[in-house]
């Protein structure tokens, strides 16, 4: 049964909230003060109203724009990363300033997917977010876009701001945007119509999820907001999307925007991040029986059942598990560097044990690190 929104908002105790570069830029691109402090009113009153909020706003670049005197988005990686140098700071700035007129403190939180896949940095992100909202700070999340690189990149804030509602344990994401909802084709289309529930995949079968629109300044348009969602969802947690003008509503509970319902059950958060937050930076060929033990028993990945090694990889690298018809099984952190395996396959660890010492006796990838894909 659908939960109805007033009480879907009111029941929820933690909200993450993510906010798009393009609801938060002017016509020519740079950060529009007065659409950033609409924000803010509403997530105060979010706070004021009992609920935590963390919010994850992307316009890190957006603000970077306008001080190099550049007038729409760069394309190459670097010049994006020195926007974002420029910008963040500004963007951080103007929160706090907002957020202060409420007599709230905000705290910067730059994530990068190394920060959240590894167990220690995990773990140490865990808590300084629930430091942060014990002290009864606001968290505002950005991805660390100046270290990123291209292969360790988030790249949108999307499917960021579902892996930090999973991290933090949110009961409800809001993903707000310049458009007001999913629509069943993009909405410049003409006859397009607003699709205000997704129960399950089924319903987004009829859905054409384009990408963004004419601004420029976004990134995944729609198709990053249906994966968040999806993402979301799966875990546990109930997605709202709807557009910034609407945000107030939508945090009243009025039945504004798209309700992506519930499915699925919480997982550890840390595969959650491993599945959808990284790609392997290399890969391992298991044989059938390898397969077999890691996808129907569910057990580790020995040496014995790995007949191949590729890519430039150290150990605690996330690397993808592939069936001896190449298909990607699972994804996994390994705990040997890529030049250490080679002369370990096939071998089982007993007899490495013998051969090489008590440390070659571990699995090359443990279950506890392991998703299935
Ligand atoms: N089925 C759809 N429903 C709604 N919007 C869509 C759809 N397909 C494509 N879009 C586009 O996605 C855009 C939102 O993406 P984007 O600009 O990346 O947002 P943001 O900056 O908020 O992350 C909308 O403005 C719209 O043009
Ligand atoms: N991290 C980047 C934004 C990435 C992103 O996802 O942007 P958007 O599609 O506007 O949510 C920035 O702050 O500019």
């Amino acid at each position: 049964m659908t939960t109805d929104r007033s009480t879907l908002v009111d029941g929820a105790r933690r909200i993450v909230v993510k906010v798009g570069s393009s609801s938060l830029t002017t016509a020519a691109g740079g950060i529009d003060p007065a659409r950033v402090r609409q924000l803010v009113e509403v997530l105060a009153a979010a706070r004021g109203a009992g609920a935590e909020v963390v919010l994850v706003s992307s316009g890190a670049i957006a603000a970077g724009l306008a001080p190099l005197g550049l007038t729409k988005r760069p394309r190459g990686l670097a010049a994006q990363q020195a926007a974002a140098s420029v910008g963040q700071g500004l963007l951080a700035h103007r929160y706090q300033e907002e957020f202060a007129r409420h007599g709230i403190v905000t705290g910067q939180v730059l994530l990068t997917v190394d920060d959240v896949t590894r167990r220690a940095h995990y773990r140490n992100a865990h808590q300084t977010f629930a430091k942060l909202l014990e002290l009864g700070v606001v968290p505002i999340v950005n991805e660390n876009d100046t270290v990123a690189t291209s292969e360790i990149r988030f790249g949108d804030n999307d499917r960021l701001a579902a892996l930090v509602a999973h991290l933090v344990h949110a009961d409800l994401l809001v993903l707000l945007s310049d458009v007001d909802g999913l629509y069943d084709g993009p909405p410049s289309r003409p006859g397009a119509r607003l699709v205000p529930v997704v129960r399950s995949e089924e319903d987004l079968a009829a859905v054409t999820v384009g990408s963004a629109g004419s601004a420029g300044v976004g990134t995944g348009g729609m198709t990053t907001k249906v994966e968040a969602a999806r993402i979301a969802t799966g875990a546990g947690i109930d997605v709202l999307l709807t557009s910034a003008e609407q945000a107030a509503a939508a945090l009243a509970g009025a039945e504004v925007g798209t309700h992506f319902e519930a499915t699925g059950k919480r997982r550890p958060t840390r595969l959650l991040w491993l599945a959808h937050a990284t790609s392997g930076q290399g890969t391992l060929s298991l044989d059938s029986g390898a397969v077999r033990a890691v996808v129907e028993r569910r057990a580790s990945l020995l040496a014995a059942g790995v007949t191949a090694v590729d890519g430039a990889f150290v150990a605690g690298d996330a690397v993808d598990l592939l069936d001896p018809d190449g298909a990607v099984v699972g994804r996994g952190l390994v705990n040997f560097d890529a030049d250490e395996l080679p002369a370990l396959l096939g071998r089982s660890t007993s007899e490495l044990k013998v051969a090489l010492g008590a440390a070659y006796e571990r699995e090359v990838i443990h279950r506890d690190d392991l998703v299935l894909l």
